[in-house]
């Protein structure tokens, strides 16, 4: 981050616009049309399986790569504009930090860079790393650096907070700590943005959620949203005695994309719970404990994921 003024445009309604985004890589399109909008306020996961194009679209976002095609703007401004102008902070998987130093001296060089600064001591308590800020950065664990690269994001007052894959490494506690700290943020009107594959966090902490599969946005809404359009649902039960005849009847329930066995449990998952269990009794079965479930964002993304993947196979 440098703090310099710049002629950054004025603060339009949508902190982050891509409109028809490709970006290749030889053969690989790693961003292929990707059209999407965030807003102030918003806390945004990506999510999406490996190579889904989730550090290529951040990428494109912090002016660190250009599109092939279309447009990528941040607050109304090219993307390097806008990070030059200190106005989007970013947590990246990826670069050292300084080595020679202490914790305390790159905060505080932080803070010096940013145009718009908060106090050291601050950033240092929110991010947790007080004490061990006389620590050289070099000596540090993986969860205290990914805390360290945290208090260099947030060094001071940004629109927009980009982090990618923020909290791999860090204890229970410091991702709770990490997670509040990033709320506030939120509340105060900044958009965050961070690509996961937790999806327990992205669960818990987003208002929306954006999945990607080849470059390509396959769902954007809220967690609710996604687990109610992947469909399924889960339906477990008991059964008094299950043989390999029992076995292939359940085989033949309709709508059922999954079939677990364990002891006398029975866990299936169905595009239409109702179908499929009309149909268990329909076939002379008589389920004990039956529950009938929605599914988890985990489960729903696998679903949504493979569903494109066999349409496109
Ligand atoms: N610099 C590059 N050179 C060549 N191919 C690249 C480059 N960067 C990304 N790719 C390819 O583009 C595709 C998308 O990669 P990207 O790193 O954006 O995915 P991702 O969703 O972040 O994956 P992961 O979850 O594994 O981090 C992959 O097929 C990857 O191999």
């Amino acid at each position: 981050m440098v703090g310099m003024t710049t002629t950054t445009a004025p603060p339009t309604a949508d902190v982050v616009s891509f409109e028809r985004v490709t970006k290749s890589f030889g053969d690989v399109r790693a961003v292929d049309g990707l059209t999407l909008t965030l807003r102030p306020g918003e806390t945004v996961a990506l999510l999406g399986p490996n190579g889904a194009g989730k550090s290529s679209t951040l990428d494109l976002l912090l002016g660190l790569s250009r599109p092939d095609s279309g447009t990528v703007r941040v607050l109304g401004a090219e993307p390097r504009e806008a990070i030059t102008a200190g106005r989007v902070g970013a947590m990246l998987q990826s670069g050292g930090l300084m080595g020679e130093v202490t914790v305390h001296e790159l905060v505080t060089l932080a803070c010096d860079l940013h145009p718009r600064p908060y106090r050291v001591n601050d950033v240092l308590a929110h991010a947790d790393i007080t004490k061990i800020a006389d620590r050289k950065v070099d000596k540090l664990s993986g969860g205290q650096e990914q805390r360290v690269r945290f208090a260099l994001a947030t060094a001071g007052a940004h629109d927009l907070i980009v982090l990618d894959e923020p909290t791999t490494g860090m204890d229970v506690t410091a991702r709770q700590a990490f997670w509040a700290t990033m709320r506030e943020q939120a509340d105060q009107g900044r958009a965050v943005l961070f690509a996961t594959h937790y999806l327990e966090e992205a669960d818990a902490i987003a208002d929306r959620v954006l999945v990607l599969h080849r470059g390509r946005l396959l769902a954007d809404g809220t967690a609710a949203e996604i687990k109610a359009r992947a469909g399924a649902r889960k339906v477990a039960f008991d059964l008094e005695r299950i043989d390999a005849a029992l076995t292939e009847r359940l085989r033949t329930l309709p709508c059922l994309t999954t079939l677990d066995i364990t002891g006398h449990t029975v866990r299936i998952q169905s595009t239409d719970a109702d179908a499929t269990v009309h149909a268990l009794y329909g076939l002379g079965f008589y389920p004990r404990n039956l529950e009938v479930a929605g599914l988890g964002l985990e489960q729903a993304f696998v679903a949504i994921t493979e569903a494109e993947e066999s349409r496109t196979a």
